[in-house]
């Protein structure tokens, strides 16, 4: 059964490494295994993901948020000492609050709204990966099986995460004009959270792991946890970036927003067009490059339209998942323009384009 985990050499695992060399060691896994490193977190911080992918990696991430209780409730349930509960119970206090509307998972549903997400879709946690599931899965699995000193060595990553929070805040408020200082707070108290936790939890598995095979758990549990967390950006770069395969029932774009319903009322109502719409091509139009007159044109049946080259840009983008602001959000960042001001020329083309009927939503 541990042939499973990978294990460190025989003469490294046979040394009592001091509690320094301890450290070191554990540090070093996370210097070369923590998810800063994973392709998916160097595109979300710098700028790279569409709204829509930022969308996915909030959904999904709730998921991890909201069971981070229960795996500190399991791992208080392994804990015969009053003393150390009584450290460890103030986690699950940090995410439940005390008291409805408080505590790091209302927060959290707070980043998830604040990118466009229903709040109840986001609870009834329908549209969450399967991998995302089991991988937090078996961070709670893990921690109610293993010793305590795994259980607690398990939650090292802390040590890491104060860099990547900061690096991720500056990054998501500089390249996203969607997100905002309000929608990001959940990462405030982190700040001091996480170091806290982080530096109860080093020198419990300092002072426990006295022999090597117990050191030689600590690390093996702090190398699992970088693959629970690595793991769940594999996931969500697979669905979601490349190849773009999302699974049956996960989260497709446009669903769970509380735009939802705008489209829906603006058309029942014939209005114009809005930034929550998602245009489409209507059956039988397309767009062709017609190569004889080195231009694109628009085909609908027994008619053609001319189009210029902004025309031609916005309507490459529309495709009846992306919304106006996603388009407008796309181009500004292609163009480096002012996203908003997009917004509002393309609304009028695009309204243009609809009354000809060769745009719906
Ligand atoms: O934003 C991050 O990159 C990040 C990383 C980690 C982590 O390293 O485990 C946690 C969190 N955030 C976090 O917000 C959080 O509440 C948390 C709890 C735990 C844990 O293992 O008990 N890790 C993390």
């Amino acid at each position: 059964m541990n042939a499973v985990f990978p294990t460190p050499d025989a003469a490294d695992s046979q040394r009592l490494l001091s509690p320094e060399e301890l450290e070191a060691a554990l540090r070093d896994i996370g210097a070369r295994r923590y998810h800063n490193l994973h392709p998916f977190h160097r595109l979300l911080h710098d700028g790279k993901l569409s709204k829509d992918q930022v969308r996915a990696w909030a959904l999904n991430r709730y998921y991890y948020q909201a069971m981070i209780p229960v795996k500190d409730a399991a791992v208080l349930a392994r804990m015969t000492d009053a003393a150390l509960r009584r450290i460890w119970r103030q986690r699950i206090v940090d995410h439940d609050g005390d008291h409805e509307g408080d505590g790091g998972i209302e927060r959290w549903l707070k980043l998830a709204e604040g990118v466009g997400f229903d709040r109840d879709y986001v609870l009834s946690t329908r549209g969450i990966l399967s991998a995302t599931k089991f991988s937090v899965e078996a961070y709670v699995h893990f921690v109610s099986e293993k010793t305590l000193l795994e259980a607690i060595a398990s939650s090292l990553t802390e040590m890491f995460s104060p860099t990547i929070i900061s690096e991720r805040v500056a990054g998501m408020l500089k390249n996203y004009d969607f997100i905002t200082k309000d929608t990001l707070a959940y990462f405030d108290k982190r700040l001091t959270q996480a170091p806290r936790d982080a530096d109860f939890a080093l020198d419990y598995v300092k002072q426990h792991a006295t022999t090597p095979e117990l050191q030689r758990r600590a690390m093996a549990a702090l190398t699992f946890k970088c693959n629970v967390l690595w793991t769940q950006l594999d996931a969500l770069y697979f669905a979601y970036v490349a190849p773009g395969m999302i699974p049956p029932d996960a989260w497709r774009p446009g669903e769970g927003l509380v735009a939802d319903a705008a489209p829906v009322r603006a058309a029942a109502a014939g209005g114009k067009m809005t930034a929550a719409d998602r245009p489409r091509l209507p059956r039988g139009v397309r767009l062709r490059n017609d190569e004889t007159r080195g231009k694109y044109v628009l085909l609908a049946p027994e008619r053609t339209f001319d189009l210029d080259d902004n025309a031609v840009a916005v309507l490459k983008l529309v495709d009846g998942t992306r919304s106006v602001a996603d388009i407008a959000d796309e181009l500004g960042r292609t163009y480096a323009a002012d996203p908003r001001a997009i917004e509002a020329d393309i609304l009028v083309m695009l309204d243009g384009l609809a009354e000809k009927r060769v745009l719906e939503r």
